[in-house]
């Protein structure tokens, strides 16, 4: 049987040829137009959205290679190295004469690669913060140990001089091609020469609506079992992702700036979810200024949303009491959280069924790199044994069977369809007899695929034992 986990050692990978990734020197990517139909465009129609992943899952996936891999833009004068992470580019989408403070403080987000593991963090700063107490960062501690699907991960903190001035800087895991849900739902659209588009009330439909009110719910509620309080929930402080995916960032950062100013857990939490129910108001009624006047918010929320959203509203704004907990709005949620349930089942069945297809894509890829390592070697041209004998000879008319048929007024056949039908039956090693015949047309082969199966498989292995 095939192993395609042995495969990468088979075909001679070199893992030095990946280091460039590690370095900082290199990495750098200019973002390019990029014609997201340029593979599947020619595909025979019989193909369609059967071999390769849809067309927008591979749109959202390629968008998010792209936002980790864009280059900074030239002469921020960033530092180079900040305590192990390098190659920093900042995250911010709006004008920098627009920025809001963070509690009383600037900040910024900024990605960043890790030298150590390679990967991609996000790293919030906190400008100008001087931290007066080491014990400050147990609360980064206890926050590294929560892991939840709808809470972006805290990895370290640090305090650092590289940005010539005292930074606080908190590493989050970093999740490309998000948005908070300010910039998704409430920010006001600039467009030159026209009256900017402000967002409408009741724009967001009540389903999208529950669906944030079960993921930020089961997020407090894991980081409220933890024994912490989440202290900043806000519509610039949650990030969306893909299909309505929520997750909570910033999360420990509050803990360290008001380190000194202790509060009781408890109280904190009731303030979560007083948070929590401004934060549906605000997204309810389109503006972040509503909260200041709730008789008018309550108003709008009541001529767009459903009187059981508004009951989870008014309950999480209404006075903090020590009886109050997370817990009691999943018995308002009911049977929604069915409903949300029944979609992630059916979006990761989906996602699965794309990944099988890739599965495929994969398997005869590394075919083809097979094929192309034995056919046509330039070293063994004049070896008539390597190429023209036996199983090589064998390879090759099947080569010319997959690629290089014509039709009768000799027009190159470029079906797709047959080319990866015959791949996977090679792959298979079926039974399957075909007729290859010589360039010259004086000759003919029967053979099955599993006779080619076993011809490529001999050939290969002789190449690599060279
Ligand atoms: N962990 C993360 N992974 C990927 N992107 C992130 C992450 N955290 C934040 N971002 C992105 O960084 C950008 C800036 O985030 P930030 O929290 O500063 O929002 P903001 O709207 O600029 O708020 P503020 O005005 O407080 O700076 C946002 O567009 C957000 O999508």
């Amino acid at each position: 049987m095939y192993d395609p986990n042995a495969d990468p050692a088979v075909l001679g990978y070199d893992p030095a040829g990946l280091d460039s990734f590690y370095g900082p020197t290199q990495y750098a990517f200019t973002r390019q137009p990029l014609n997201y139909h340029l593979y599947t465009k020619p595909r025979p129609e019989t193909l369609a959205h059967r071999y390769f992943i849809s067309d927008d899952t591979r749109e959202e996936l390629t968008r998010r290679s792209e936002a980790t891999q864009t280059a900074p833009p030239p002469g921020l004068n960033l530092p180079e190295d900040l305590q192990g992470y390098h190659t920093l580019a900042p995250l911010e989408h709006h004008e920098p004469d627009k920025r809001r403070r963070f509690v009383t403080w600037y900040s910024t987000v900024y990605r960043a690669i890790n030298s150590k593991d390679g990967v991609p963090y996000a790293l919030r700063r906190i400008e100008n913060f001087r931290l007066m107490q080491q014990s400050a960062f147990t609360a980064i501690e206890a926050w590294s140990r929560v892991r939840h699907p709808n809470i972006v991960s805290v990895r370290e903190a640090f305090t650092t001089r590289s940005f010539s001035d005292n930074s606080l800087v908190v590493v989050h895991d970093y999740h490309p091609d998000s948005h908070t849900l300010y910039e998704a739902h409430l920010q006001a659209l600039y467009v030159p020469y026209q009256m900017p588009k402000h967002p409408k009330p009741g724009t967001i439909p009540e389903r999208t609506m529950w669906s944030y009110v079960i993921q930020i719910a089961n997020a407090i509620r894991a980081v409220h079992d933890a024994g912490l309080a989440v202290r900043i929930v806000d519509v610039t402080k949650i990030l969306i992702t893909g299909k309505n995916r929520v997750r909570l960032s910033a999360c420990g950062i509050v803990d360290v700036l008001m380190h000194e100013a202790q509060a009781d857990v408890a109280f904190l939490q009731q303030e979560d979810l007083v948070m929590f129910g401004q934060l549906l108001m605000q997204l309810a009624c389109g503006a972040t200024s509503v909260i200041h006047n709730p008789p008018k918010a309550m108003e709008l929320f009541a001529r767009f949303y459903s009187a059981d959203l508004q009951k989870v509203t008014m309950f999480l704004i209404g006075t903090p009491e020590p009886r109050k907990n997370i817990g009691q709005v999943f018995d308002m949620v009911g049977s929604r959280l069915l409903a949300e349930m029944d979609e992630m089942q059916t979006a990761a069945d989906r996602l699965e069924g794309e990944l099988m297809s890739e599965l495929e894509n994969g398997r005869l890829v590394r075919l083809l790199c097979k094929f192309g390592f034995i056919n046509e070697r330039p070293e063994f041209a004049r070896e008539s044994r390597w190429s023209e004998t036996g199983d090589r000879y064998i390879i090759k008319l099947f080569r010319d069977y997959v690629f290089h048929q014509v039709d009768e007024q000799g027009n190159p056949v470029v079906n797709l369809t047959h080319v990866l039908t015959c791949l996977n039956k090679l792959d298979a090693g079926t039974d399957e007899r075909i007729m290859l015949i010589s360039r010259d047309e004086q000759s003919c082969l029967v053979v099955s695929y599993k006779e080619i199966k076993a011809c490529i498989e001999s050939a290969f292995s002789e190449l690599s034992r060279r």
